[in-house]
């Protein structure tokens, strides 16, 4: 087990927003510096989230029955993978996690936010945190014009159920995230991921500097 601190870093953003492919690179960078690392990804890091996922991306249902389905997946993941690498030391580094919740069938699609407000703190609860609830120590939010996002993804690939929802909605996701970003300004760093890939990284790096992830020798 690694003697340094560990963290639990998530990343999110509208669909297309850019995030991917800096989650490699930063668990690539970590792992230079001596960090044991997890990546893993929500929808899913499981395979009973995976199967869920399949269900979420595919099947239309009711906003309930998605965010149930959503934190019925965190729960197994958490469970599973994040409580455990984090216990072993691992950085952990998700794509995607709660606040997705809150933008998407939050805010997206209109769903009652104190009901999500309750599933999160049942299925967050930690035995680590003797029954804290347990949150990312750092949110990267990609934050692109959803005009952006909709013409990365028009050239990237065949959309899911999400990625098929028009721009009206990604503009409510969008605010959903300020929402969050407003209410945990600590815990979040805005990436402006409208700007050249180079750049965009830079800011990654600048932000886990800024919160202790990454040391300053080797970025
Ligand atoms: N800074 C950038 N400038 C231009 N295009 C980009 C940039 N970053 C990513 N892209 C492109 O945008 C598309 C979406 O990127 P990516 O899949 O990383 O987004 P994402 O945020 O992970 O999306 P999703 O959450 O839907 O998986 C890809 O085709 C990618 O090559
Ligand atoms: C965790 C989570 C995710 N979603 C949505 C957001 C995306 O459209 C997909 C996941 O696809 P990605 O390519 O892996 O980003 O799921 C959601 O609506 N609610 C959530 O809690």
């Amino acid at each position: 087990m690694s003697s340094q601190r560990c963290f639990f870093i998530t990343f999110e953003g509208i669909d297309g927003a850019g995030k991917s492919s800096h989650i490699d690179a930063l668990a690539q960078m970590l792992r230079q510096q001596g960090r044991e690392v997890t990546v893993t990804r929500e929808p899913g890091g499981t395979p009973l989230a995976e199967q869920l996922r399949a269900l979420l991306l595919n099947e239309p249902m009711d906003a309930l029955t998605e965010a149930l389905l959503m934190f019925a997946a965190r729960r197994d993941h958490l469970r599973r993978v994040i409580e455990p690498a984090l216990a072993q030391g691992h950085t952990v580094l998700c794509d995607r996690f709660t606040d997705a919740t809150y933008a998407y069938q939050g805010y997206g699609r209109g769903f009652d936010l104190q009901i999500l407000d309750t599933l999160e703190n049942w299925v967050q609860a930690s035995d680590a945190l003797q029954g804290g609830v347990r949150q990312p120590d750092l949110t990267l939010w990609f934050d692109v014009p959803p005009a952006v996002a909709a013409q990365r993804l028009s050239q990237a690939r065949t959309p899911d159920k999400f990625e098929a929802m028009p721009q009206a909605f990604f503009a409510r996701v969008a605010e959903g995230y300020a929402e969050r970003q407003r209410q945990s300004p600590q815990r979040f760093a805005r990436i402006d991921g409208d700007l050249p890939r180079d750049a965009v990284w830079q800011q990654v790096v600048d932000a886990c500097m800024a919160h202790g992830v990454l040391q300053r020798s080797s970025a």
